[in-house]
């Protein structure tokens, strides 16, 4: 129950950006409602005005006395009423489209700036298809639940209020029968309702697992058919549809009951009243016609007392989903965002060197995975990363552009700790070469001008050329303007990281960061690799992930690390005449992979 606190909170949040929008329903629900309320007392009188004529028929006395003008009258104030009401509830639908449209579009530019905002820890630590479904299930089930239940559940509150109203209005005893059965209806909702929300946020987490699952699948379904493992992915991916299911069943039994319970409720209810009802116009003073009307009324008011309660509840499953998506983008709201101090220290690109100062780093709490690194580079120095797998040669490039903070010691630019520099500075003097290279759906030039949308037609081919892709582009048909994305495969892998060498030479950064792409290529490939990684390493400061043989011996610095410290550091020659882990690795041939 305390989520739908939360819910409310977040769903005005959103509301209050709208307030013209908002008076309107507030004022057409308002509008809409009085009419509806206010139509019963028409009927009622129409029906006391039917019966007192039927009585002055009757009687051969009072029969010229007889006439239908009030029956007309309050016939014709009814279908005004119903009328009216329709005409104000239209209006009121169409400023609810208006807002809830904008509003889950806020929502959706609000999730993704968030998203771009976050730290890589985020993304290191949740699966893409659970981050997805909160834009696509998440958010839907939101929408949905606004067009067709959260607007609808304010103008049942406002017929909830308008019907005491005039039900205490017209009869103090009828109201109060009228309403009696209310504390049972509470209890029985608060029962369900808390039965079916545990439900349908387990229903909603398990969607994400699913969507993740399905993500991950797609995306190693080469390795998948390789091994033959098509039947143990059906497998798995029904285990958690199964889970989907489960609790879709759970939630959508329990929130299915609420309706026809309150349904239920209100034809016992309507039948007390017309019990009460017939007794008052039998033993009560009212006049017989009067009683008749009031009757009738009440009958009226009773389902429309009835009404919220079972509208509310029928569209419960959807408000339902529509708090747990609220949740789970709370939850992601909720995130660290990246922080850039306060008091930048300005930084205007490398001038003498970077020093990684006794850096000790965890992933987890208690998981230490760096113990104490040290390492001094000049600028224009190379240094080569070296070690097995798992040793932390990546953990060191994520702490130097910040993707992750140390915990202890400090990355150090001309003495500037990485933290005191605005990011933005900071990462427009470091470029990045990831051993996967990223293609965004495009052409090549706007691939290779990513990083710089401004640079010059002159300037792309200048860095594709450094890059070794030139000639390879301009054998394409439509050369840079061929459209590219990352499914399909116009570049080898090889190439891609080609691609990505040209992107970040463009950007012309002080400090390059290279991871080497350990897959095997062809030899010419292979040498044109190695002739793009010698032009964008050339006059830079780097720390190359090194794979290639070459790319060590190139290095002035070579650094072993091996579970997380530092073992042996010194040139090539220098490492295998102290005949250590190096020189072990080297003559074995494990060094570079
Ligand atoms: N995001 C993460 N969360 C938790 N632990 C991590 C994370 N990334 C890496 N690790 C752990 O940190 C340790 C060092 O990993 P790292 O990727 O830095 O090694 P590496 O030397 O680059 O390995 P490889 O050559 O295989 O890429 C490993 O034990 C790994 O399991």
């Amino acid at each position: 129950m305390a989520s739908f606190g939360r819910a409310i909170k977040f769903f005005a949040g959103y509301f209050k950006h709208y307030k013209l929008g908002m008076l309107v329903i507030a004022i057409f629900t308002i509008v809409a409602t009085y009419f509806q309320v206010k139509a019963p007392v028409y009927m009622g009188r129409s029906i006391q005005e039917i019966a007192n004529y039927l009585m002055l028929k009757s009687n051969p006395a009072t029969a010229a006395q007889a006439s239908l003008d009030k029956v007309y009258d309050a016939l014709w104030l009814f279908v005004l009423f119903i009328i009216l009401m329709a005409v104000g509830s239209l209006i009121n639908a169409m400023a609810q489209a208006i807002v809830s449209s904008r509003a889950v579009n806020d929502m959706r530019t609000g999730l993704f700036g968030k998203m771009q905002r976050m730290t890589v820890k985020y993304f290191d630590s949740h699966r893409d298809g659970e981050i997805l479904s909160r834009f696509t299930s998440d958010i839907d089930n939101i929408y949905n639940a606004m067009n067709e239940a959260i607007f609808q559940a304010f103008s049942q509150i406002a017929l909830l209020i308008g019907v005491l109203i005039m039900m205490f209005n017209q009869s103090t005893q009828l109201a109060w029968v009228t309403i009696a059965s209310t504390p049972i209806a509470i209890l029985l909702s608060v029962f369900i309702i808390s039965k079916a929300e545990r439900y349908v946020n387990l229903q909603q987490d398990e969607v994400g697992h699913l969507n993740a699952y399905v993500n991950e699948q797609i995306n190693g379904e080469k390795v998948i058919i390789t091994n033959g493992l098509q039947q143990d992915s059906i497998d798995g991916f029904t285990e958690h549809n199964d889970k989907v299911q489960a609790a879709t069943y759970r939630g959508q039994v329990w929130s299915g009951i609420l309706y026809p319970l309150m349904m239920g409720m209100s034809l016992v209810n309507t039948a007390i009243v017309i019990f009460f009802g017939g007794y008052l116009a039998l033993n009560g003073s009212l006049e017989r016609a009067t009683a008749l009307g009031l009757i009738v009324t009440f009958v009226n008011f009773s389902q429309q007392y009835y009404q919220p309660i079972s509208q509310i509840t029928s569209t419960y499953n959807m408000l339902q989903l529509a708090v747990t998506g609220a949740r789970r983008l709370d939850e992601v709201f909720d995130q660290d965002d990246e922080v850039s101090p306060k008091d930048e220290v300005a930084f205007n690109g490398l001038q003498s060197k970077v020093e990684l100062e006794n850096i000790h780093f965890s992933y987890d709490e208690g998981n230490e995975i760096l113990h104490g690194i040290n390492i001094n580079v000049d600028k224009g120095q190379m240094v080569a990363l070296v070690g097995p797998t798992g040793s932390g040669k990546t953990t060191v490039m994520n702490l130097m552009n910040r993707f992750y903070d140390v915990n202890e010691g400090a990355v150090k630019f001309d003495g500037i700790d990485v933290r005191d520099m605005g990011l933005q500075e900071l990462r427009d003097h470091v470029g990045i070469v990831l051993q996967e290279s990223v293609i965004f759906t495009g052409t090549i030039r706007y691939n290779i001008t990513y990083g710089r949308p401004d640079a010059t037609d002159a300037e792309m081919i200048d860095a594709a050329k450094q890059a070794n892709i030139h000639d390879f582009i301009m054998t394409l048909p439509d050369q840079y303007d061929t459209e590219v994305s990352d499914e399909n495969s116009i570049f080898s892998t090889g190439q891609k990281q080609l691609l990505s060498i040209a992107r970040t030479i463009l950007t012309n950064p002080d400090l390059l960061i290279l991871d080497e792409a350990t897959s095997n290529v062809d030899t010419v490939t292979e040498a044109k690799i190695q002739k793009a990684m010698d032009n964008v390493i050339a006059g830079r400061t780097s720390f190359v992930i090194a794979h290639r043989l070459k790319t060590i011996l190139n290095a002035d610095k070579i650094v072993v690390l091996r579970n997380g410290n530092i073992i042996e550091e010194g040139t090539h020659q220098e490492l295998l005449a102290e005949d250590g882990f190096y020189s072990e690795l080297y003559h074995n041939q494990m060094v570079f992979e």
